[in-house]
């Protein structure tokens, strides 16, 4: 994109406004349905559309272009609209039954294939009210749309980012076979509007009226995130330890039974712990009470600065923690917590005695096997980061990088309280890398030794201490991934960086390999993840690839897919789904809400806006931490949010037109403009015209714009846009004066003499003047002389001066053409009253007699020059031979 795009003031009459008004449409947004049809087609098809909030009617317009000639539009809005050929309106609340009766009485028992929605409530009030009541109205248009849509049909709707996104899509998807969330490029970016297309109606015979209910739809998951829900003060805790500098307030208040501030945990239980850094981000203090703690205490690897640690934790910083951690393993060692190279090697025994008779055979098994695991890991590493890559450029297409974020949100639900950063994560990921397999070990002391065996395949029999600092390494290493996971800035440079290469729009898309088990976990999304999470909630031996992909989640998805019905056991059918219990969405996003209000996302907002400050929308609701400033921008965004242009019939203002190519141009154009002026008849035509009020800039501007001037030229042969270039061009009106007044510049520049003359005439004045000069020298002579009488002297002087006043002595003398008449003619000698040179020509020859004296004295001024030259160049001969 060449500028971007202003928000206020002309800046938001682009070019699509402009293109509006050209085209005849009543409203810019007339494109966002062009370019919605475009993409999905769906009006070419259709014989019925019902438009909900459509004043001033360009969407009635493009829906009555795009149909059938003898399809049926309906309108609806609050406001009357004007009549449009072949489209019945009707002024009235789309909320209330009245509009259900005045629709229905319209298209009797037909049915709608199309139900568009582009409605924004009046803004201005508060911002979340506004917020809500446009997903509201949402769920209006949607409850006449299920009303009145035919099977298959295709509803579209205008939505906000906001805290209901999610909902209205879960709800979405119970309804339409596919979804899909779409900004068109018409949709300022500044907008906070997307476009969501629903097709493939599935007309259920019964739908759960909770769907349609907002009450149920949007209901307050902040107060349902009760004390069951650990997410959010999980998340704290961890937050706690990797980032102990900031300080982040209790947001969910106290655990049940809990009102104390101040928490000391015995030694024992931070060494027993299987969650080690949850302990640390939840006390103050580690005790050394018990007789056997004591004795901890004395060790010797409990140095002094491990026991100032445990006296405070509040005041440690992450290589405190770390040291903190490290003690710890090397205490589970000294007290045989961790037996794991033992256990290692006992099985390594029992392997050798057991199989030994086929030893050959099972390691080119166990090598296959290992090859293969290695081999479908790596690809389905790689098909995540993909997939993850083009979420993140897609969410930043979207501008939905706000903290509210749509895939954050859906990953937050269906970790299903998990935390994101939580060690059981992280181990898992380090076992599936093979490195630190003994985690499981040493945080679990119950596990079999079987099942350590099966996931220690890859370790080999270590001594203790190599063994004690891989897991120390891996948890720092674990530590410093999950840190930079969350480094804002990281990830808004990597998407933008990404961003560049994709800067073409493509929609969002909903791609699912249905082949692939894998992609299928990684595409599922939002409230099917809540739900499978939930439904395996139950079960720990969960999927470990699932798991890992949940985390991978958090980057986030737009596009929300309808969940497969052949999902496992735990899915419920479509027809199940539709009485499902729309509370349990409501966890989910209370989890995302809390989570997403820590102090640590408020952090994060700096950070992304320090980095991409253009980029990220505030009026995409950020949290309630920046509630105020979100709130402010929002309200000043307020118009823009609808992203609604009303086009005027007469616009006489100037209008800075969008340089959609080329920036240069305009002031390549501007310095030649001032060299050289106008130059053509068409410029000088339009300036005296602009001068002379009879057009004005914004008429000019309106007029270069044609339904093809943004046809792209990609693929065109050369021979036919140099032909273009050369005459498809506009035919521009040309005044007489403007002809004459470049003639008349063109006369004036004619008039100029040529270099040479200009050179020629300079010399010859300055030989005049070296004349002059000559006889003014002369004159004194004469007149210093003494043996000459004043007479004389006076004629001498006279003669000197004449002569160097005269054109040089090589100046031609005039010659005379006279005509003999009357009793002179065929006489000899000089007529009566000639002086000078003369020559006697019949009157008839006069005119060519003057031609051809004109040549004579031309020839003879050659012939002069030619032989100056040769005098010359004789002078430099002799010149050179001295
Ligand atoms: C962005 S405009 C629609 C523009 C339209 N799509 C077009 O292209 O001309 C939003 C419209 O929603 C209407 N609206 C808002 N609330 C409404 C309601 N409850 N019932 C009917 N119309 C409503 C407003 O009157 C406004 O005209």
């Amino acid at each position: 994109m060449g500028k971007a795009q202003k928000k206020t003031g002309k800046g938001r009459l682009d070019k699509y406004y402009k293109l509006a008004k050209e085209q005849g449409y009543r409203a810019r947004s007339a494109f966002k349905l062009i370019q919605l049809n475009k993409k999905y087609a769906f009006l070419e098809s259709a014989r019925c559309c019902i438009d909900l909030c459509a004043a001033p009617g360009g969407w009635l317009q493009v829906a009555s272009k795009y149909m059938p000639s003898n399809s049926v539009i309906v309108g609806v809005d609050l406001v009357p609209i004007k009549p449009i050929p072949r489209v019945v309106t009707f002024a009235v609340d789309i909320t209330t039954v009245q509009c259900r009766n005045l629709i229905r009485n319209e298209l009797k028992d037909w049915r709608a294939d199309v139900v568009l929605h582009d409605g924004a409530p009046n803004v201005g009030t508060a911002w979340v009210q506004d917020a809500y009541s446009q997903s509201e109205l949402v769920l209006m248009s949607l409850k006449l749309a299920v009303d009145f849509l035919h099977k298959g049909g295709t509803f579209v709707t205008k939505v906000f980012r906001s805290a209901d996104y999610n909902n209205l899509i879960w709800v979405f998807n119970q309804l339409f076979g596919k979804v899909e969330a779409t900004k068109p490029p018409s949709s300022r970016n500044v907008s906070a509007e997307i476009f969501v297309v629903c097709r493939d109606f599935l007309a259920p015979k019964h739908i759960d009226p909770k769907f349609l209910d907002p009450k149920h739809v949007f209901k307050d998951l902040a107060a349902s995130a009760s004390g069951t829900d650990k997410g959010a003060s999980a998340h704290n805790v961890q937050a706690n330890v990797f980032q102990p500098e900031k300080k982040r307030r209790k947001r969910d208040g106290y655990d049940d039974g809990d009102y104390t501030l101040f928490k000391a945990i015995p030694v024992a239980e931070f060494i027993r712990s299987p969650d080690p850094i949850s302990v640390l981000g939840r006390v103050n203090k580690i005790t050394f009470l018990t007789e056997e703690e004591k004795e901890w205490y004395a060790l010797d690897i409990t140095t002094g600065d491990i026991k100032a640690n445990c006296d405070d934790l509040k005041v440690l910083g992450k290589g405190d923690f770390k040291a903190l951690l490290k003690w710890r393993l090397a205490l589970r060692e000294e007290l045989g917590l961790d037996n794991k190279t033992r256990d290692t090697e006992d099985v390594t025994e029992t392997v050798e005695i057991v199989e030994e008779g086929d030893e050959e055979q099972q390691l080119q098994d166990e090598l296959e096997r290992l090859n293969a695991a290695g081999a479908a890991r790596v690809k389905r590493e790689r098909r995540r980061a993909n997939e993850i890559k083009t979420r993140t450029i897609q969410r930043m297409q979207l501008q939905m990088t706000a903290p509210l974020d749509i895939g954050l949100e859906q990953h937050d639900a269906s970790l299903g309280g998990q935390d994101f950063f939580s060690l059981g994560d992280a181990e898992m990921r380090l076992r599936k890398r093979g490195g630190v397999s003994a985690l499981d070990d040493q945080d679990d002391a119950d596990s079999s030794e079987e099942e350590r065996a099966a996931v220690d395949e890859n370790d080999s029999v270590l001594d203790p201490d190599e063994e004690r600092q891989r897991k120390v390494a891996g948890l720092e290493a674990e530590m410093d991934g999950l840190l930079r996971e969350r480094d804002a800035k990281f990830k808004v440079k990597e998407a933008r960086q990404k961003n560049a290469e994709r800067e073409e729009w493509h929609g969002i898309h909903e791609t699912v390999d249905a082949d692939s088990e894998d992609s299928d976990n990684e595409e599922e999304g939002g409230w099917d993840r809540m739900q499978t999470t939930k439904a395996q909630s139950g079960d720990t031996s969960s999927d470990e690839s699932e798991s890992e992909s949940d985390s991978e989640e958090a980057v986030g998805r737009i596009t929300q897919k309808r969940p497969r019905s052949d999902n496992g056991p735990t899915k419920p059918s479509k027809r199940a789904r539709l009485i499902t219990d729309l509370r349990e969405p409501k966890s989910q996003s209370a989890a995302a809400k809390i989570w997403f209000s820590q102090d640590l996302f408020a952090g994060l907002d700096d950070a992304v806006d320090d980095v991409e400050d253009e980029n990220i929308d505030a009026g995409s609701f950020a949290g309630d931490e920046d509630g105020s400033d979100a709130k402010a921008d929002w309200e000043d965004t307020a118009g823009d949010d609808d992203d609604f242009e009303v086009v005027e019939a007469d616009e006489d203002d100037d209008v800075d037109m969008w340089d959609v190519d080329n920036e240069n141009e305009d002031q390549m154009k501007q310095e030649k403009l001032k060299k050289h002026g106008l130059t053509t008849a068409e410029a000088v035509t339009l300036a005296q015209q602009l001068v002379n009020r009879q057009t004005t800039k914004t008429q000019l501007i309106n007029d270069g714009f044609n339904r093809y001037s943004l046809n792209s030229k990609e693929g065109l042969p050369q021979w036919l846009l140099d032909d273009e270039a050369k005459h498809y061009k506009p035919n521009l009106p040309v005044t007489k004066e403007a002809i004459a007044a470049l003639r008349a510049k063109q006369r004036a520049l004619d008039a100029r003499p040529i270099k040479k003359v200009a050179e020629a005439k300079a010399r010859k004045k300055f030989k005049a003047a070296q004349r002059l000069d000559k006889a003014l020298k002369k004159a004194e002579g004469v007149n210093a002389t003494t043996d000459m009488s004043e007479r004389e002297k006076a004629q001498q002087i006279e003669k000197v001066m004449r002569k160097g006043l005269s054109a040089g002595p090589k100046a031609r003398k005039e010659v005379k053409v006279v005509v003999a008449k009357g009793s002179h003619k065929g006489l000899k000698g000089r007529p009566k009253g000639v002086k000078g040179r003369y020559t006697m020509v019949d009157a008839r020859m006069k005119k060519e007699a003057s031609f051809i004296l004109v040549g004579v004295n031309a020839f003879a001024q050659a012939h002069f020059q030619v032989r100056a030259q040769k005098r010359v160049e004789k002078a430099n001969k002799k010149r050179k031979r001295t």
